[in-house]
Formats: C-alpha cells, structure tokens, sequence
C-alpha cells in the first residue's frame, strides 16, 4: 500500500495506513454516558454523544483502509487490587476511587471490569481483527502490550479520538512521542474532562510540543485513496 497524506496541524503527517493504527481511548460509559463515573463525579459529559459518532466514523474509515484500531478500556478488578492502595499515587489522585470513597454505595460499580461503567459505549463495537486493550493507569503504554504490538506490525503513527483528551489521550500521546511515535489527535473526535479550556490546552499542548491535530473529516477524505485501492 502506499502513503497517504494527512493535513494536520502544524504540518501534514504523510504514512501508509498500513503502518499507522487508529486509537480509541477509554469510549466506556464510564466516560461518555450520563450516570458513568465522570459524570457522577461532576464532571460534563453533555457534549460526548457526538464524539461517539465521530469515532464510528473514524472507525468505518480506517477498517476500510486496512488501517489496524486498537481500542483501550481503563479500569481495574472489582476489588480495585490493580488501582493501587494508598501508598500508590493513584489512589490519592484518581477521582473514580475519591467518589467512591465518598459515596461507598459505589464501591465496586466504578471502573471495575465486568460492570455496565467499564463497557465500552453500546454504539462503539470493536471487531474480531481489532486490538483490544485493558489499561490500569492513564497512560496506554504504561503495563500494556501496547508498544511491542506496534513495533511488530511496523507500526509508527497513530491517530487518536477518544476521552479525556486532557488524560488518557494526551498521557499516551506524550508517552507515545518518547517513543518515537507519530501521535495525531482528531480533534472532534475527542472530549475533555474538565472546562472547555483543559481541551483547548491539551490540543495547544500537543500541535506545539508533542504530536499534530486533524480532524476527522479531514482523516476520513485522506484515507479516502486507501480505502479505493483496497477494492480496485
Ligand atoms: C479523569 C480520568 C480520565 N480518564 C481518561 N480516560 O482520560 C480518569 O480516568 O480518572
């Protein structure tokens, strides 16, 4: 397959789809959904439906152009061993342990694998080809296979859509770039945890220091020759 040419901020990424994945980070109802951990948390999660349609889109495009998808769940067992006890900073800062220490009626809902909070969002349905990944931290090459599955499919850009843009998107991105990753965030394929301007910083962060910012029309018209070469 041959390259293709992404517009991006602040320069166009040029790669084969081939060797690049697309990464959806944490699209569980812990994250996207009214009564999931952010929002019981306090936190805004009004504006993510469209961010779910988004990624579906992203998705569709790079299944069509052989483009691999690696999708992340976070969280922990149901008695929270993996999040850490108080001697690891975890425990102090995440806020899905504060809430439910504060209202223990939570205790063993949020974040823990097997429950409705840790699912994956019921639109966003990874397929058999599909990479994916538990996480127990907000980094995604922090005690994953993350960084060993890339390297041996050849794989060095990725493009990333999910939430927290500000969290687990910019933590893997950044992680991503000291490894000599290509990290290109689709911008409205992204949502923040926290006030509009946490997004505004992480992507101002990350077009300036870090990776680049497209979006995903953008992403989807790109990959748009890969996709027809596949067919042809
Ligand atoms: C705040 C938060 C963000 N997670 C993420 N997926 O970006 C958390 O997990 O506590």
């Amino acid at each position: 397959m041959s390259a293709i040419t992404l517009p991006a901020r602040p320069e166009a990424l040029e790669f084969d789809p081939a060797q690049g994945a697309l990464i959806v980070v944490d699209m569980q109802n812990a994250y996207a959904s009214q009564g999931g951990y952010l929002d019981l948390a306090g936190f805004d999660v009004s504006a993510t439906r469209p961010v779910i349609e988004q990624i579906r889109r992203a998705v569709t495009a790079a299944r069509a152009a052989g483009m691999p998808i690696v999708w992340f769940q976070n969280g922990w067992d149901e008695n929270y061993v993996e999040a850490g006890g108080p001697g690891s900073p975890n425990w102090h800062k995440s806020n899905a342990l504060k809430t439910m220490r504060q209202r223990p009626e939570l205790q063993g809902k949020l974040l823990a694998k097997g429950g409705w909070d840790y699912q994956l969002v019921d639109e966003l349905v990874p397929e058999p080809q599909d990479i994916v990944l538990p996480k127990p931290r907000y980094s995604g090459f922090f005690n994953t296979p993350l960084d060993s599955i890339l390297r041996s499919r050849g794989i060095r850009h990725l493009a990333f859509t999910g939430i927290a843009t500000n969290v687990c998107v910019e933590s893997t991105l950044r992680d991503g770039f000291f490894l000599e990753y290509f990290g290109v965030v689709l911008e409205d394929a992204t949502h923040q945890a926290g006030p509009p301007f946490a997004q505004k910083a992480a992507l101002f962060n990350i077009e300036t220091f870090f990776g680049w910012v497209s979006d995903v029309a953008t992403f989807c018209d790109a990959l748009t020759p890969a996709a027809v070469a596949r067919i042809a």
